[in-house]
C-alpha cells in the first residue's frame, strides 16, 4: 500500500486510532463455492476524520462498510471501535444509504422520532420531541415536518436520512453513496451541508463515493481499492485541503489536479476494469 505524501493540516499522523481494521478479510459461502471480496485489509480510522473509499463496482466497498456497521462479520481479522470487537449493528454506528430508506408511511418527523425513541426509550416525550427539531433543524427542513417521504424531493429525503442517523449521535456515520441518485446541484449542496454537520458534530465519517471530485471536497483522505475478487486496499491519498473548504478555490489549486489525475489513473489506468470484471 502506497501513501501519497502530502503536509496534510488535518493529517492522521499521531492521533489514537479509533476504528481499525486488522487483517481482515471477507470470504462469501456461494453456489459457485468461496467466493473472496476482500484479502488482507489494514486500515486504521482516527476520530473526527472525514474518510471517503472509492473503488470499481463489485470490488467491495460496501462489503468493507458493513463490517462497520455490524450487518455482516469479517471471515478473517477484526474490526473495532475504540478497540471493542464490532460483531453487531449498535446505535453507535449509523448508516444512510442511497436508497433512502425511510419508512414510506410514517411522516419526516416520525421518522426520526423512531429512531430516537428505539435508542432512548428512558428519554421523555419532549425531550425526544427537541432532538427531533434540533436535528429537522440542522438539515433545514423544519417546514417539511410533516410530510411523508413521497412528498419529499431525493434530496431533502436524504437529508432527512443523515437527520436521522445523526439524531441519536453515533460515533461514526457511514454513507453508502449517499448522494448517487441525486443531480448535480442538489449533490453538491448537500456535500456543503454534509461538511458543516460534519464539522458540527465531529462525527467519524467514512463513505463510498464513485464521485472523485466529490471525495476530494470531502474527506480527509481517500481509500482506493483494488479490484476483486481479493480485494485489497491499494493506495491512500490524504487530500492536503484546509478546512472550512471552499470549493472554487479548490477546483482552482494545482494540487486539486494533481490528485484527481493520481485518482484517475489508480482507477482507470493501474486498476483499469478488464473483460474479466
Ligand atoms: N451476501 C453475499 N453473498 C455472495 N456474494 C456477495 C454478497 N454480498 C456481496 N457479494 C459480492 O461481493 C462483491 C462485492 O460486493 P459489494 O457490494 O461489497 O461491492 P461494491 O464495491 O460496494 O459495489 P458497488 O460499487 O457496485 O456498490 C460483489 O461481487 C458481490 O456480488
Amino acid at each position: 500500500m502506497q501513501t501519497l505524501n502530502s503536509t496534510n493540516p488535518n493529517s492522521a499522523i499521531a492521533r489514537d486510532p479509533f476504528l481499525t481494521f486488522e487483517s481482515v478479510s471477507k470470504i462469501y459461502n456461494t453456489p459457485r463455492g468461496d467466493f473472496t471480496v476482500l484479502e488482507g485489509i489494514d486500515l486504521t480510522v482516527y476520530e473526527s476524520e472525514f474518510v471517503c473509499v472509492i473503488g470499481h463496482s463489485g470490488c467491495g466497498k460496501s462489503t468493507l462498510l458493513n463490517m462497520v456497521s455490524g450487518f455482516t462479520k469479517p471471515t478473517h481479522g477484526e474490526v473495532r471501535l475504540q478497540s471493542k470487537l464490532i460483531s453487531k449493528p449498535g446505535p453507535d454506528r449509523m448508516v444512510v444509504f442511497q436508497n433512502y430508506s425511510l419508512l414510506p408511511w410514517k411522516t419526516a418527523y416520525e421518522n426520526i422520532y423512531l429512531a430516537v425513541k428505539t435508542v432512548y426509550p428512558d428519554k421523555s416525550k419532549a425531550e425526544k420531541h427537541r432532538i427531533v427539531m434540533e436535528n429537522l433543524e440542522m438539515v433545514g427542513l423544519l417546514e417539511a415536518a410533516n410530510k411523508k417521504p413521497k412528498q419529499l424531493s431525493g434530496g431533502m429525503r436524504q437529508r432527512v436520512s443523515i437527520a436521522r442517523a445523526l439524531s441519536i449521535r453515533p460515533q461514526v456515520l457511514i454513507l453508502d453513496e449517499p448522494f448517487g441518485a441525486l443531480d448535480v446541484m442538489t449533490r453538491e449542496e448537500l456535500q456543503e451541508e454534509l461538511l458543516t454537520i460534519w464539522r458540527e458534530h465531529r462525527v467519524t465519517v467514512m463513505m463510498i463515493t464513485h464521485d472523485i471530485d466529490e471525495a476530494i471536497f470531502l474527506s480527509d483522505r481517500i481509500v482506493m481499492m483494488t479490484n476483486g475478487p481479493a480485494a485489497q486496499i491499494g493506495e491512500i491519498v490524504e487530500v492536503p485541503f484546509e478546512r472550512p473548504r471552499d470549493r472554487a478555490k479548490i477546483m482552482e489549486d494545482p494540487r486539486f489536479f494533481t490528485l484527481r489525475n493520481h485518482a484517475l489513473e489508480f482507477l482507470f489506468n493501474r486498476y483499469a476494469l478488464t473483460e474479466d470484471h
